[in-house]
């Protein structure tokens, strides 16, 4: 955002560069949380799509573009509107203020958003804590596959890793990425296939070097350095914050001033937090 709260489409190819060259990040995930998409406008989402794989041509593997919206035309358009781009794949999590009647219910509506882009692999977003839609998934990946011919898995944003753990298992022609930061080594165990988070703009090199170790088979080393992460986020998490900050850190870290988010988020930093938090990172070796 710039500071009078419009889209700033200039940082978008250095901040390309910055998550191919310092964080080792070659896949992203536009329009999502962290990129407050539920809170552009459907023009806006376009835009940032178009400029996102214009920008990653060449220097990522894949552009995952979120389209979920709670109207399902918005949501048809925008996956429409993403095959058209060049997008290498849609993702879309459940309508959250009407929400879902039932579990079919949801599985037409998906069905419906992933047709209007057929050509392209179709994520479900799993994020019952901000969505408040919280079938277990390991039933509903079942019914989506019996209906949604692009299903190519779930980007799943939940603690519970049995739920998780079925999904891997029941259903092995999927992928599974996992989006609990601070607890990704949990999903490794369990055979997540990736990850998407916020924390990855900031500590991906971190947890590549994780992801690294848990593939050689060295679990202490792994062990060690999600450890080093939940201090981190636990420093984080006492102060209170949430995405508003992270956005912060984000900016810290990458020396790309990223803005503030839109209202109605807000962050609560004081002058003294860019210090601290460099500080901490420095401490925690993740800088
Ligand atoms: C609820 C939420 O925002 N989840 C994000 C991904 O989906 C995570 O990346 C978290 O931001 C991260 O794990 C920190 O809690
Ligand atoms: C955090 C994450 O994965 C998202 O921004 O959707």
């Amino acid at each position: 955002m710039t500071n009078s709260n419009n889209v700033n489409l200039t940082v978008i190819q250095e901040y390309v560069e910055f998550l191919v060259h310092k964080q080792n990040v070659k896949n992203i995930f536009v329009n999502g949380t962290t990129g407050e998409g539920m809170s552009l406008s459907v023009e806006e989402r376009k835009t940032l799509a178009e400029e996102w794989v214009k920008h990653s041509r060449g220097k990522m593997h894949n552009v995952i573009v979120h389209v979920g919206c709670l109207s399902l035309e918005d949501s048809k358009n925008l996956a429409a509107h993403a095959a058209s781009c060049g997008a290498d794949a849609i993702s879309a999590m459940s309508p959250s203020f009407l929400k879902p009647s039932s579990q079919d219910a949801l599985v037409l509506y998906l069905k419906e958003v992933a047709a209007a882009a057929p050509s392209l692999p179709f994520y479900y977003y799993h994020i019952p804590s901000l969505t408040g839609v919280q079938y277990p998934l390991n039933s509903l990946v079942g019914k989506m596959q019996l209906h949604i011919p692009s299903l190519r898995g779930v980007k799943f944003s939940n603690a519970n890793l049995m739920d998780f753990s079925l999904c891997v298992h029941g259903y092995p022609e999927l992928e599974f990425f996992y989006g609990v930061d601070e607890q990704l080594l949990g999903g490794l165990v369990f055979g997540a296939h990736g990850a998407v988070g916020s924390t990855y703009n900031y500590l991906g090199f971190t947890t590549n070097k994780m992801l690294e170790a848990f593939k050689q088979g060295k679990l202490k080393d792994a062990q060690k350095i999600q450890c080093k992460i939940q201090e981190f986020m636990g420093f984080v998490f006492a102060l209170g914050w949430g995405l508003p900050d992270f956005k912060n850190i984000m900016s810290l870290v990458s020396g790309i001033d990223l803005g503030p988010p839109r209202l109605p988020l807000m962050a609560t930093w004081k002058p003294e937090h860019p210090e601290n938090v460099k500080a901490e990172l420095k401490r925690l070796d993740l800088i």
